[in-house]
């Protein structure tokens, strides 16, 4: 290979300035700091635990209104990505924007304010066993709005309609499928309305057919409510059929290796990993 710096060998060494895309479509540009189209900005953010440094060199943008794919081999750092555009832990180097606020330069107050349009469902569900449906949804309304019991009672029998279990509210976690409990997981994260919705490997321990189930209610919502989607699978069928965009992250650079839709990266990547990683190993 030639010692010209592409935007792949920029990518592997963490130059951030390079911005490594391998878009099908036009990519957001990475100045455009007001764009509005823009829901999360990171700027050469570096995140770790410790002594460990997990991933460094982290700039791209997710669009609004895309689903967007965080993916990488098991280990590379994609729920600590999370974590940080979360609130949940504050980047050692760089910034994370979201909707234009820097997430980790605000007070702990205008922080709380920015999360709350932020909504997430975790891996399990995460629903209070002891709690109704219903009552897992109402949960976060009657926590952070003023709204009256009887409108509250009215919009979780919304957003459970939205998931499609309509009619579910008296039933217990523990008396429906894992897959209607996920679909209640984002009824959950969606209570308050949020702009961006994270999913941390929402199909994970579900059957194909409730995984696809998934994958098509996170379609529908980002369709009908137009809210922006971050997930983080493994799951193949699923980064095809719901990715929009998308960045694959490596463990052993510690970087990013590049951005762009998962179907185009799987046809079209000059990189050997991220061509193996989406073709099954098939390179
Ligand atoms: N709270 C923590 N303290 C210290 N190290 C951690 C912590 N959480 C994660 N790590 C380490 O950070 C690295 C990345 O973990 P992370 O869970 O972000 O990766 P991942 O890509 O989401 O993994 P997987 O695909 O296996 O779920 C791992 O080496 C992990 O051991």
């Amino acid at each position: 290979m030639s010692a010209a710096v592409t935007s792949e060998t920029r990518a592997r060494r963490g130059d951030t300035q390079a911005e490594p895309r391998e878009h099908a479509q036009t990519p957001v540009p990475a100045s455009d700091q007001q764009s509005k189209d823009v829901a999360i900005r990171l700027e050469k953010v570096a995140l770790g635990y410790d002594s460990d440094t997990i991933q460094q060199g982290l700039s791209f943008a997710i669009r609004r209104g895309d689903v967007f794919i965080i993916m990488g081999g098991s280990g590379c750092g994609k729920s600590t990505v999370m974590r940080a555009l979360t609130g949940l832990l504050a980047p050692r180097q760089g910034r994370v924007l979201l909707q234009d606020q820097s997430l980790w330069e605000v007070s702990e107050a205008a922080r709380t304010q920015i999360l709350r349009g932020v909504g997430v469902m975790y891996q399990s569900g995460a629903l209070w066993s002891s709690m109704t449906l219903e009552e897992n949804i109402t949960l976060p309304l009657e926590q952070y709005t003023r709204l009256s019991r009887q409108q509250i009672g009215e919009l979780a029998e919304y957003k459970l309609a939205l998931v499609g279990l309509a009619g579910f509210g008296g039933y217990y976690p523990g008396q429906i499928s894992g897959g209607m409990r996920k679909r209640v997981g984002v009824a959950r994260a969606m209570a308050l309305d949020p702009d961006i919705l994270f999913f941390d490997e929402p199909s994970a321990g579900l059957d194909p057919l409730s995984a696809r189930r998934l994958d098509d209610l996170i379609l529908e919502l980002r369709d009908s409510l137009g809210t922006t989607m971050v997930v983080i699978t493994h799951d193949l069928d699923s980064i095809f059929l719901i990715g929009d965009d998308a960045v694959f992250l490596d463990a052993e650079t510690r970087t990013m290796l590049t951005t762009g839709n998962p179907k185009h990266l799987r046809d079209h990547s000059e990189i050997a990993e991220v061509r193996a990683f989406l073709r099954r190993g098939e390179a």
